[in-house]
């Protein structure tokens, strides 16, 4: 792979910033060296020397002091090392990457703690594209992910997905205007990037299957796509045995995946993963250098310590006690769909993550619908311009989360949305 054909001019003038190196250095140099090289902050002065962690389980944790320290003071970029060994053995068991192995140093696996798959997405785009690059996108697309990118004003070519996720025929049209051997000419303006988010699709609730995955990454082959699998929803698939993900048959180095703890153990502590070849990686770090030096060591040690007490399997159930949560609030939001929205709402059952897309029938554009009519009965849903490039064209979608809401208030919910619905057919 030539990953220098997926980096931007920013991305690839950036350099390891010295203070940076410092603190690598610093770390691997015998305990007899003296710094005073490092304007870190004197640790002593630090108001905070203890961190104790209690779980709803009613354990409780102390973290050892020195992990305290560590966490409290300027740390390397990647990761602290008891978080990144933690997540090294977690990705390896749960994916088995192919090039774990590889002695490529260009393609060999590497990962980084990020504050957040937001920011590394950000970080990943901000390293990848540029103005006037064609960028495959599938559609309808997390509002986040639509946030970054429209800004750098790249020409976003939509592909459909449909209730089985991404549509691989819909990217071979989207391709269909180039021959895959125009990959090789540096000169094209042939699409070099796909994103995709292939479990519990935000805002689709879609999941790809296996079948399709292996259909879309052989494109990705054919055409030397570099794709990024953006998934926070790959441990709520309500099924099992989980569907495979791209990484783990990324046998290229063609793959940069995105994982969140944020819908498994924290959101607010801000603690994502990405893993993927080590030139893509690595140029996320450098970033990661010049902007936030690091994903907050508290964070990463307050995870680490639930990680580590869990362990390997504990944390497998507890991720399958969420995936269940989130299967008994889809059923609840589903019954309440089917009381109240039957012959007014069309949508497919979701089979992972939180959200359900609602298609209004007979209505062209939900926008005013839902940011008048709904607010006005006190009912909040988001509407589907907001997961489209062109979010000025009308939309006849709506976005609901069965996340946080009651069954009793899910049931509410659709009765008023009912109400906005046959008002306005009335009108
Ligand atoms: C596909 C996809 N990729 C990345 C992320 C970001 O994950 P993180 O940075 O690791 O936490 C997300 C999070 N999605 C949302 C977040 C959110 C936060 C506050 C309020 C509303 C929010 N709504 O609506 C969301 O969909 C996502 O769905």
């Amino acid at each position: 792979m030539n990953y220098n054909r997926f980096l931007n001019v920013t991305s690839l003038s950036r350099k390891p910033s010295p203070i940076r190196v410092l603190t690598g250095i610093l770390q691997q140099a015998p305990p007899s060296t003296i710094s005073m090289a490092g304007g870190r902050p004197n640790p002593s002065l630090f108001p905070i020397n203890g961190v104790s962690i209690s779980l709803s389980n009613g354990t409780k944790l102390d973290i050892e002091p020195n992990l305290v320290q560590k966490a409290l003071q300027y740390s390397a970029t990647p990761g602290l090392s008891e978080m990144l060994d933690w997540i090294k053995m977690l990705q390896k068991n749960i994916h088995n990457p192919p090039t774990l192995t590889s002695t490529d140093e260009n393609q060999k696996l590497d990962m980084l703690v990020i504050p957040g798959s937001q920011d590394g997405l950000c970080k990943a785009f901000e390293a990848m594209i540029s103005k006037k690059d064609n960028v495959l996108i599938e559609i309808p697309s997390y509002s986040g992910t639509l946030a970054i990118v429209k800004p750098i004003g790249s020409y976003y070519i939509g592909v459909d997905s449909d209730e089985h996720g991404l549509i691989p025929g819909k990217l071979k049209e989207a391709l269909s205007k180039w021959s895959p051997e125009e990959s090789k000419n540096p000169n094209s303006d042939i699409p070099k990037l796909l994103y995709c988010i292939p479990n519990g699709g935000n805002p689709t609730g879609h999941s790809l299957t296996l079948q399709r995955k292996e259909e879309i990454y052989r494109i990705c082959q054919d055409y030397d796509l570099f794709l990024i699998e953006d998934d926070p929803y790959y441990y709520l698939q309500y099924d099992q045995p989980y569907i495979p993900s791209f990484l783990s048959m990324d046998v290229d180095g063609r793959v940069l995946r995105f994982d969140s703890f944020s819908k498994l153990l924290s959101s607010g502590m801000r603690v994502g993963v990405v893993t993927g070849p080590k030139a893509i990686v690595n140029r996320i770090a450098l970033h990661m250098q010049a902007s936030v030096m690091h994903t907050s060591g508290i964070s990463q040690v307050l995870m680490f310590k639930v990680l580590e007490n869990m362990g390997l399997e504990g944390f497998k159930d507890h991720v399958k006690t969420v995936a269940n949560f989130y299967k008994s609030q889809r059923d609840a939001c589903i019954k309440a769909a089917n009381k109240h929205l039957t012959g007014l709402v069309e949508w497919n059952v979701p089979n992972s993550g939180m959200f359900l897309w609602m298609k209004l029938m007979g209505v062209s554009d939900s926008f005013q619908l839902i940011t008048e009519k709904a607010r006005e009965k006190e009912v909040l849903f988001v509407p589907g311009n907001a997961f489209m490039l062109d979010s000025e064209k009308p939309c006849p979608y709506v976005r609901a989360s069965f996340s946080e809401s009651s069954p009793e208030d899910m049931d509410k919910a659709f009765q008023r949305l009912a109400e906005v619905l046959i008002e306005a057919k009335n009108n």
